[in-house]
């Protein structure tokens, strides 16, 4: 395997201090040299610098809106650049926002992508449809060709397009879904795997139906850490009881790994001054670096 890291040292998607500090702590846990340990090649492109717009009052709604779309722009142009490399793009995030740039870069490079989204969320208000205004909230509409309509023109974000279709969707993992977004993905036909799911049929199942409902285009692993139990990972913004062991968070990875397909993956919404302890920001870094440890040929077996 061959990884492109980028560090995106950004929050502003969401109200909460401490994401901005994730991309160096999973760097400080070690991160590279485990990947090269188990025979990656690994080149660091290190963190983006991303500027922070003045008087970016709210828009519809939406928070921080000129910042957030500012950063995506960034963003797309760093991994698009990662993936012209020849590399797999892993962008450690900062917020879930981010999600924005990193698969409208990766699908610039690469063209159409399916995308699976590991989130207790599903991220997918509108502006006008979020209770909170916050971006990180948001994403999937900015990116659906099908919700295009329901998202208004906004600062900041005119450099960019929907680039992914309802059907090339697949969630895993979730519990804390509002109305309007189920809503949305009823609407949508979206395919989407629930913890009720995951209960009913275990995560091999799931994985299974996952990889042949999706087509075998290039996979986008969008991995947000609050879709692991907060017992195991609670040093995060939205924690939500109830979810994925750390066993079935890394059997997800492994599964995806070995299809060969795995083109870029995200990991996000790690935030170390979100743990009450210093074991649970530890817990939560180290799964983190487990997890992406797992979408690049670690198994457990040995
Ligand atoms: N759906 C939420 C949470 C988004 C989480 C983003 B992430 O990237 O972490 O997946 C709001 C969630 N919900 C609102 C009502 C409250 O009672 C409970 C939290 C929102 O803010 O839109
Ligand atoms: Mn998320
Ligand atoms: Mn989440």
């Amino acid at each position: 395997h061959s990884v492109g890291i980028i560090g995106a040292p950004f929050s502003k998607g969401q109200p909460k201090d401490g994401v901005e500090c994730a991309p160096n702590k999973l760097r400080a846990a070690g991160l590279l040299e485990r990947l090269q340990q188990q025979g990656c090649a690994v080149k660091d492109y290190g963190n983006l610098t991303f500027e922070n717009v003045a008087l970016d009052e709210p828009v519809k709604g939406s928070k921080s809106v000129r910042t957030v779309g500012s950063a995506n722009q960034r963003l797309s142009e760093a991994v698009k650049a990662v993936k012209r490399d020849g590399h797999t793009a892993v962008m450690l995030g900062g917020d879930h926002s981010l999600a924005i740039g990193s698969i409208h870069g990766h699908t610039a490079a690469v063209g159409p992508v399916s995308v699976v989204w590991v989130d207790a969320h599903a991220d997918i208000h509108t502006p006008l449809s979020s209770n909170t205004g916050n971006i990180h909230g948001q994403p999937m509409s900015y990116l659906l060709y099908e919700l295009q309509s329901k998202v208004p023109p906004l600062p900041n974000f005119s450099w960019m397009k929907p680039c992914l279709s309802s059907r090339d969707l697949v969630y895993i993992g979730l519990r804390d879904v509002d109305p309007e977004e189920h809503y949305i993905m009823k609407l949508l036909t979206v395919k989407a795997f629930s913890m009720t799911q995951v209960d009913q049929l275990g995560v091999a199942r799931v994985m299974e139906e996952t990889c042949d409902y999706l087509s075998k285009k290039p996979i986008h692993l969008s991995y947000d850490i609050d879709a692991i139990d907060p017992s195991v990972t609670p040093a995060t913004g939205t924690p939500a009881v109830g979810g994925l062991t750390y066993r079935e968070g890394i059997y997800i990875t492994e599964y995806l790994c070995q299809t060969g397909l795995l083109s870029a993956v995200d990991m996000v919404e790690v935030n170390p001054l979100r743990g009450r302890t210093e074991d649970d920001v530890h817990s939560t870094v180290s799964t983190a670096v487990d997890l992406l440890l797992g979408c690049f040929g670690r198994r457990r077996e040995g």
